[in-house]
């Protein structure tokens, strides 16, 4: 008898793994492009990215300026389309969306915080207004919005600021409203770009320490762009995102030291893509003077990378 699979078994097997990539996740970048065309000129600004994080985790994209960090925050918040490649988000795919499930997937499935805080928030209502705005918008009643607003207020630690104008409150205090403003209607995911990046680093700490209550309490998984070299600390994870694509993570783990106290140890890993691609640090191959290829030899326990040396035999 033949068991060999033909080839119906052979395709539902290769589309039963493909579909597992991320199948757990809350959001998913497979593959991801976005071709930005100005005048005929092309700028590539994600050139196949892979991203995946799970359900309440707290995320942060660092990168030098121009690696496409904005660009991907952009589309996981709906606001930009990705030219291919997959995007999914709390379920919704960003890339097979009509208007109107766009317009809903912003109101309802993410908030988000910006850099500015006057994108934020609106200069005219009290710090509790602002948190009920986005609730009014979704027809919730004045009392239930009240209340809401007085407990996420408290929440970010500005509970005593409800009554004051943006223009009353420091920039740190606006931030950690503009968290409350985009928690407001429950929504699935935050996503905060630079939310830190007008501030000094006590009260940026502070900010840190809203969303991770946002993102403790409320369960809200959480993805922050930003420039602070310290987020480590405050996030489950970091990605480094170098010319488009994910390049390195710090993950971040509780373990106990040798008195048995906990203590958080901080990893670095590079990121090794689904087709095998691993971007190699700078650092690392002009310390070497590695260049436009290098020789590989797998070894019991890792892989070796050599710098090619074969000009050299040849002079
Ligand atoms: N609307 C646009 N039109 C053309 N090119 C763009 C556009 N937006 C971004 N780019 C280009 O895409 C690349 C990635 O930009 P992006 O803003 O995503 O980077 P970034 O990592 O967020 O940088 P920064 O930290 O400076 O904000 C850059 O080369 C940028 O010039």
């Amino acid at each position: 008898m033949n068991d060999a699979p033909n080839l119906a078994e052979l395709e539902r097997r290769a589309g039963a793994r493909a579909s597992q990539y991320g199948e757990n996740a809350h959001i998913v970048c497979d593959n991801l492009v976005r071709i930005y065309r100005t005048e005929g000129v092309e700028v590539i600004a994600l050139q196949g990215l892979d991203l995946l994080v799970g359900k309440g985790e707290m995320v942060a994209l660092v990168g030098a300026s121009g690696s496409g960090k904005s660009t991907l925050l952009n589309i996981l918040a709906g606001l930009d389309v990705p030219t291919a490649g997959v995007a999914r988000v709390a379920d919704a795919d960003l890339l097979d969306m009509s208007g109107r499930e766009r317009l809903r997937f912003r109101r309802e499935l993410v908030g988000f915080v910006w850099q500015q805080t006057g994108r934020n928030l609106l200069p005219y209502l009290s710090a509790a207004e602002n948190v009920e705005m986005p609730m009014r918008f979704a027809g919730r009643g004045r009392k239930d919005r009240r209340s809401r607003a007085a407990e996420l207020l408290e929440l970010m630690g500005v509970g005593h600021r409800a009554g004051a104008r943006p223009a009353e409150m420091s920039g740190g205090e606006q931030q950690r409203v503009s968290i409350a403003v985009a928690v407001a209607n429950q929504p699935k995911i935050i996503l905060a770009d630079e939310p830190t990046g007008e501030l000094d680093t006590a009260t940026g700490a502070e900010v840190f320490g809203a969303l991770r209550r946002a993102n403790r309490e409320l369960g809200v998984t959480t993805v922050i762009v930003t420039h602070d070299p310290d987020v480590a600390g405050n996030v489950d994870r970091t990605v480094g995102i170098r010319d488009g694509r994910t390049s390195s993570e710090i993950l971040r783990r509780t373990t106990l030291d040798a008195d048995g106290r906990e203590e958080i140890v901080a990893a670095e890993y590079a990121v090794l893509d689904r087709a095998g691609r691993l971007q190699l640090p700078r650092e690392f191959t002009s310390a070497l003077e590695m260049k436009d290829r290098v020789r590989l030899a797998l070894e019991t326990d890792h892989i070796g990378v050599w710098p090619d040396r074969s000009h050299d035999d040849h002079r």
